[in-house]
């Protein structure tokens, strides 16, 4: 693993560092692949950075959006994540319908949706199932309880490790989330962390020992790229 720290000046810096990021792994990968694929996040920090995505001429139709969590909301409910980046970004531009993978979230229950998500993902990538695929960006925020993704602490989704997606537990309301190794198998993983009330958490996410199953985003350990990219109030103490 290759783990990259930037602590930006402001949320604006915070920004621009991300799509530029972005902008490059995407362009690696269409030279490269053909496509580029890519897992969002939910949560109010990431917001800007689609609005901002949105402004880009890219090749949308060698573009792949899918969600590494979701809400099990439908999805014009005003807590999805694939509603707030439809809006912020994905209204805005002109992508391909079939190129835009959201959680299915409208199943019987949410463990058909994490199923049905997990298989799409599958059939997408065409896994043999022995591996897991490749996405090659995972987004991810991160909670003040350095939950990531929905991988919440001390829940039972911290314990799959045989799946892609499952369903995970935010206070009693089921979620649909990547499990840890399905987001370790990325190329890149980059995490988007703002604010001072991050601090605490990031403090035990960063320290040498610490219990996973009490700050879940110490699972995050891809085989590829780490990136965590903090704003000056979040990242205050790790600056280095
Ligand atoms: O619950 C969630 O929160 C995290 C962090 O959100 P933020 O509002 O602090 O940016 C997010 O990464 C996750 O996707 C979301 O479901």
């Amino acid at each position: 693993m290759n783990k990259t720290v930037e602590v930006l000046p402001d949320q604006p810096a915070l920004v621009a560092r991300a799509l530029e990021l972005i902008l490059s792994k995407l362009n690696s990968a269409i030279e490269q692949q053909g496509r580029f694929t890519i897992a969002l996040s939910g949560g109010s920090t990431p917001k800007p950075l689609y609005e901002a995505i949105a402004t880009q001429k890219l090749p949308w139709d060698k573009i792949h959006i899918f969600w590494g969590d979701e809400r099990y909301v439908p999805p014009d409910h005003p807590d999805s994540n694939e509603l707030m980046t439809r809006r912020a970004w994905l209204d805005r531009i002109d992508i391909p319908a079939a190129n835009i993978h959201p959680v299915p979230t409208l199943e019987a229950n949410p463990e058909l949706a994490a199923a049905k998500y997990e298989q799409h993902l599958k059939e997408f990538f065409n896994s043999s199932g022995v591996e897991f695929p490749a996405l090659d960006v995972v987004l991810l925020g991160m909670g003040d309880d350095a939950h990531t993704a929905s991988l919440f602490p001390h829940t039972e989704a911290l314990k799959v490790r045989d799946r892609l997606v499952t369903v995970g537990n935010k206070d009693g309301n089921p979620r649909i989330s990547f499990t840890y190794p399905f987001i370790n198998s990325a190329r890149s993983v980059i995490f988007l962390v703002a604010g001072a009330n991050k601090r605490p958490a990031l403090a035990q996410v960063f320290a040498p020992v610490a219990d996973d199953f009490t700050y879940p985003s110490r699972l995050i350990q891809p085989q590829g790229e780490l990136w965590w990219l903090l704003d000056a109030a979040a990242g205050l103490e790790l600056q280095h």
